[in-house]
This record gives C-alpha cells, sequence and structure tokens, in this order.
C-alpha cells in the first residue's frame, strides 16, 4: 500500500483517485477550490463532475497544502495544463527525491510553449526531473469509473514507468510502459486540437469519410510536428498516439470535440467555452502549436485552419475549401 497525493479533483483526477483507492492505496486528493473541497468532504462524492459515485474510506479530501507530502510515494497532479505551474508551484518545496510524479494533465504551455514534463522540471529546478512520469492515452474518466477495459501508456525512466505501471494496473485497466515521454506528451497534446477538427466534421454534418480524413492526416501532421523533437515515430501508432486520437475524435464524452460540434454548428467560440465546465486543452494548445509550427517551419494545414477559425474568426466553410484547395502531393513527405 502507498501514500498517493492527486492533485486535481476534476473528473480525470476523481476517476483515478477511486481506481488507486480500489487497488489498496492511501489516497489524499487535493481540490484547488475551497467551496469544492468542503462539498465533496460532506457529501464524500464529487458531483460536480462524477455525480452518484461514493468515495471509499481510503481517499482523504484536502484543499489545504501543508505537509501534504508527508509519507508519500507517488505525486500526482491532473491539472489543466494553462494551471500546473500553479499546482507544483505549491507542493515543490516538500518535494524528496524518492517521490515519483506523474502527470497525467495533456498540453502545452502557451505562454512558453513547453510540454507538461518540462513545465514541472522547470518548476522543480531540474531536481528530481528523472522521477517525472507522464500517464496518458485513450481514457474517459466517465468509462473508467464504470470500470469498462481501458488502456494506458506510463512514459519516463524505464524503472519510474515501470512503477507506475504497476501501481495503476489491475483487471480493467492496463497499463503499458514506455521511454518515450515527448512522443507520449506530444500525442496526447495535439490529439485535443484534432479532435476539435473532428467535431467541426460533425456539427456541419459531413460524412464517415471527412472524419476518417481528419483523423488520418490529423495523426500525419502530429507526427510530423513530434519529428522534430526527437519523439519514436512508432509512439504515433501506440495509445499516446492513434488511440488517443479516435477516443477522443469519435467519443460523445470529448469535450474538445464537443467544441468543434459547437463550432460547426455556427457558435462562437467564447460562448461555447463560457458554457462549459470542463477544460477544453485543444483550445490553448492550437495557439501554442501553431506558434511553434511558424518558427520551426513545419507544414500543419489542420492546425492553421484551426487557429484561423479559433483565433482570427475564419468562416469554416471558406477555410475547408482552402484545405482541400491546396497544392495536391505526396501521401508521406
Ligand atoms: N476528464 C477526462 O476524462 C480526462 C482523461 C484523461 C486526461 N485528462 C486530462 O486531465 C487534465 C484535467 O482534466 P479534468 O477534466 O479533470 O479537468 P478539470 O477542468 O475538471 O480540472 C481539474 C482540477 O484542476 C484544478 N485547478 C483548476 N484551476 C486551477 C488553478 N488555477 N490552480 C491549481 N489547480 C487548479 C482543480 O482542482 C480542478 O478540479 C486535463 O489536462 C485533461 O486533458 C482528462
Ligand atoms: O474529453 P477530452 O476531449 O478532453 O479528452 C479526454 C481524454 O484526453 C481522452 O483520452
Amino acid at each position: 500500500m502507498s501514500k498517493i497525493v492527486v492533485m486535481g479533483a476534476g473528473s480525470w483526477g476523481t476517476a483515478l483517485a477511486l481506481l488507486l483507492a480500489e487497488n489498496g492505496n492511501e489516497v489524499v486528493l487535493w481540490e484547488f477550490f475551497e467551496e469544492r473541497a468542503k462539498e465533496m468532504q460532506k457529501t464524500r462524492r464529487n458531483n460536480y463532475y462524477l455525480g452518484g459515485i461514493d468515495l471509499p474510506d481510503n481517499i482523504t479530501i484536502t484543499n489545504k497544502i501543508e505537509n501534504i507530502l508527508d509519507g508519500a510515494e507517488y505525486l500526482l497532479f491532473s491539472i489543466p495544463s494553462q494551471n500546473l505551474r500553479n499546482a507544483i508551484q505549491l507542493v515543490s518545496s516538500q518535494l524528496t527525491e524518492d517521490i515519483i510524479i506523474i502527470n497525467t494533465g495533456k498540453g502545452i504551455e502557451v505562454s512558453t510553449k513547453l510540454r507538461l514534463s518540462e513545465v514541472i522540471k522547470e518548476e522543480i529546478l531540474g531536481k528530481y526531473h528523472k522521477n517525472i512520469v507522464a500517464l496518458s492515452g485513450p481514457t474517459h474518466a466517465e468509462e473508467v469509473v464504470k470500470k469498462l477495459p481501458t488502456t494506458i501508456v506510463a512514459a519516463g525512466e524505464e524503472e519510474k514507468a515501470q512503477k507506475v505501471q504497476e501501481l495503476f494496473s489491475n483487471n480493467y485497466f492496463r497499463v503499458y510502459y514506455s521511454t518515450d515521454i515527448t512522443g507520449v506528451e506530444l500525442g496526447g497534446a495535439l490529439k485535443n486540437c484534432i479532435a476539435i477538427a473532428a467535431g467541426i466534421v460533425d456539427g456541419l454534418g459531413y460524412g464517415d469519410n471527412t472524419k476518417a480524413a481528419v483523423i488520418t492526416r490529423g495523426l500525419a501532421e502530429i507526427s510530423r510536428f513530434s519529428k522534430n523533437f526527437n519523439a519514436f515515430e512508432k509512439t504515433f501508432s501506440g495509445l499516446a498516439g492513434m488511440g488517443d486520437l479516435i477516443v477522443t475524435c469519435t467519443s460523445q464524452h470529448s469535450r474538445n470535440r464537443y467544441v468543434g460540434e459547437e463550432l460547426g454548428k455556427g457558435k462562437k467560440i467564447d460562448d461555447i467555452l463560457n458554457g462549459m465546465n470542463m477544460v477544453a486543452e485543444g483550445v490553448p494548445t492550437i495557439k501554442a502549436v501553431h506558434e511553434i509550427s511558424k518558427d520551426k517551419n513545419i507544414d500543419m494545414p489542420i492546425i492553421e485552419s484551426l487557429y484561423r477559425i479559433i483565433y482570427e474568426n475564419e468562416n469554416i466553410l471558406k477555410i475547408a475549401k482552402v484545405l482541400m484547395e491546396r497544392d495536391l502531393k505526396e501521401e508521406f513527405y
């Protein structure tokens, strides 16, 4: 039995806390918003995100940070990417070299263009950065709490990634490991952007051919982008690449696909985001990836189109026409 501190009691942090508790661990679930933490303490449920599920006794809910890491073996972050730095700053002074840091968020920090393990590394001043493991794959919280068979990949230094693999695995949650943290993080971050394009296809009422085109050419863009950062090519045919891309582009649960669907139906981006109580990571990540691709001269037509729709308020049908009428080229280049 290990003590695990989970920071972020959103839908994903709560689902993972439940899984870790079921695997026999002592879990401390930290919530940023005091009122929500109090409500969870009182009801022993997370009614805000995952109503109807009782939190077992081996999950302690807190909003307090003092001494939170005392006796902890693992520190897990499940925080929206643009807020992750803030969360790390709250605990970084308590870290010791024997604590494994697991990040489950997916995105790129817009202000720095850093991957999330790089944000963590920066905040802990490079100390213990070999302890950082990214946990990513096709995993909607709504299905994990129902114990539907799910797979995921833990990526980091081999020994640490394997420890995380052991910690989470059970008969409905199967964890693979990888040493390609860069590829796993980029796969998780960029698939959210492509899922917005897939949602636009749904919102416009286009067909299965179009959806398959967006997923496949989206994967080509993700791989092309990631090659510039020395990610392993094979990672993108795996769970954190194709696997997560498929689930996010097709799922009724996906917040990113939903944003795209509403855009395709003609709604304004600010109205869509204001009407949601959950994070759609693809929106800020499109901005970061667009800027990086311009800096590095990486051809990313889907990302470019999304940027123009979301950040320059361009007409979707006009952008779709431009995408289809580009110069013809070889499939793999
Ligand atoms: N929901 C899923 O099914 C799922 C699955 C896999 C990965 N993810 C990823 O996990 C991350 C979290 O997703 P979520 O749906 O649980 O998010 P969420 O919007 O529910 O927020 C999670 C938590 O982040 C914390 N938080 C919010 N603002 C903060 C701030 N300013 N400073 C510190 N902490 C703050 C709060 O505790 C909040 O409960 C995202 O990157 C998402 O892409 C989500
Ligand atoms: O609901 P989404 O679009 O944020 O996706 C959540 C997870 O990343 C799916 O693996």
